[in-house]
């Protein structure tokens, strides 16, 4: 059950949802059809807000030459366990070891180095659809944290600072619509702190998200302004109008196949997967109910006709023809895979020429005449999609706790709550003060709607003077 033992309720609902398959290589997972088709309505949205934006989509290698990944220090420090080396082809060892890309920074600058010269070349603005191999020791989750998952990386090239920021939100802006409108799963933006953004960058902003069964945050997605350190490092400069070498201002961001685990995580109940319909493949199944001993073709006929005009309306629905499980099984199969809305055709609505629908989320159930049907399920779906929305921002915003010492902080975390505390920005051993076997409190993101913060206020860790409200938490 999610209640008392949220992890197994993961990894049963995963794989009884058919969505995950484990492969013979732990923290490698299969995604299946009923995951790949959410990944796909997500990238859809995504790659046409970005062709929007004209950034182009490219490919680059999967192979990173030892040199350059060390070239970068900073960047890699602290996560060279991580990275997954290749040594031989067939039998015969490598010369070089060669890293399969854990990120493509590296894989990419060169080239933005060779093919960025002058005013004229800027901006450059690519994105990658791609896999990244990350050599985690850490458990294992499906979605969460695997070995190899699917993401896309956006890597892009400024003249000026000032278009580099810009860009920054209007991706994070995205990323957001991603998980509200999407995913149905409310994020609080916001910036990660010096210690938590990635290292080699300038600045992180970040989309988060919070799980309340487990009391965890969990970083959504992240835009990164990278400021010029990697222009340094990979000596990206242009010639500016005055005819001088200028450094390029440069941002990376990226969201991955995590994202559907937070939504199975935020959705799911006990009768399993609980899918936003924005991002089902199957957004209505219709079941018929046979007679027990006259002919069904007439109900079979009228689930066929059903599916028809709704997919003439544009909504994804399929029906289940078969003949050797009941109604009832197909009903809680169905629900299991998360399907939030099912018409049931039955000898008596055939009779009425009507339908039953009902709801997986409420289970309210409502006849609806056959010659209303495709406005009322629409109207059905988007009401389920923004009530699902209500509904997670209700429990996420029931465990926001605001706190402004150490005891109330240590009591909301034993709490499993998203604290929001005033803070110094500089303290560093919350993490070490808070090191458990539910592992340490750290910050999530300091949010851009800042609350307000009266003179004299005290960091709630260190007794300093407060700089801004920051978000803390457990986290996956
Ligand atoms: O990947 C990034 C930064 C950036 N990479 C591109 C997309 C956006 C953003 O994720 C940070 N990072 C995380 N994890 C790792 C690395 C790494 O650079 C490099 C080595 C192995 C593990
Ligand atoms: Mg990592």
């Amino acid at each position: 059950m999610k209640d008392d033992n949220f992890g197994e309720w993961y990894s049963e609902v995963v794989v009884n949802g058919e969505m995950i398959e484990y492969h013979d290589i732990s923290g490698c997972y299969i995604l299946r059809p009923w995951a790949m088709s959410i990944w796909e309505v997500m990238q859809t949205f995504f790659d046409a807000e970005i062709k929007k934006m004209k950034i182009k989509n490219c490919y680059f290698s999967l192979f990173v030459s030892s040199g350059v990944l060390q070239k970068e220090k900073d960047h890699i420090e602290g996560f060279a366990p991580e990275v997954a080396w290749m040594t031989k082809a067939g039998d015969s060892d490598l010369e070089m070891p060669i890293a399969i890309r854990p990120t493509s920074e590296t894989v990419m600058y060169p080239y933005f180095s060779e093919r960025i010269r002058e005013l004229g070349d800027l901006p450059l603005r690519l994105n990658q659809w791609c896999n990244v191999v990350r050599w985690e020791f850490s458990n294992p989750t499906p979605f969460i944290r695997s070995r190899e998952f699917l993401w896309q990386e956006g890597h892009t090239a400024f003249a000026t600072k000032e278009e580099a920021d810009t860009e920054v939100l209007d991706i994070l802006e995205l990323y957001r619509r991603i998980y509200e409108e999407f995913l149905a799963v409310p994020v609080i933006k916001g910036k990660k702190s010096e210690h938590e953004k990635f290292a080699g960058g300038l600045y992180t902003t970040t989309v988060e998200a919070f799980v309340s069964n487990t009391g965890r945050g969990v970083q959504g997605a992240t835009s990164h302004c990278l400021g010029q350190n990697f222009a340094e490092m990979f000596q990206i400069n242009f010639e500016t109008e005055e005819g001088e070498e200028s450094m390029v201002w440069q941002n990376s961001w990226a969201y991955t196949t995590r994202t559907i685990g937070v939504m199975i995580m935020v959705h799911g109940d006990d009768k399993g997967l609980v899918m936003p319909p924005k991002v089902a493949s199957v957004q209505v199944i219709v079941i018929p109910v046979p007679y027990k001993d006259a002919n069904s073709q007439g109900i079979f006929d009228a689930c066929a006709a059903t599916v028809k005009s709704l997919e003439e309306a544009g909504i994804r629905a399929e029906a289940d023809y078969r003949d050797n499980y009941s109604p009832g099984w197909k009903y809680s199969q169905w629900e299991l895979k998360g399907v939030l809305l099912r018409i049931e055709i039955g000898p008596k609505d055939l009779a009425n020429n009507q339908v039953r629908a009902v709801q997986r989320d409420n289970s309210a159930k409502i006849d609806i005449p056959m010659a209303d049907l495709t406005e009322r399920v629409k109207e059905m779906l988007n009401n389920i999609q923004q009530n699902m929305f209500d509904v997670a921002k209700e429990k996420r915003d029931a465990c926001i706790q605001v706190v402004h010492t150490w005891e109330q902080f240590v009591e909301a975390l034993a709490q499993k709550k998203m604290i929001l505390a005033p803070w110094c920005d500089e303290e560093k051993d919350v993490k070490a003060r808070t090191k458990g076997d539910m592992g340490a409190a750290k910050s999530l993101c300091s949010p851009f709607q800042q609350p307000e913060l009266p003179e004299g206020t005290k960091c709630f860790a260190s007794g300093k003077p407060a700089k801004k409200w920051t978000y803390w938490g457990r986290r996956y």
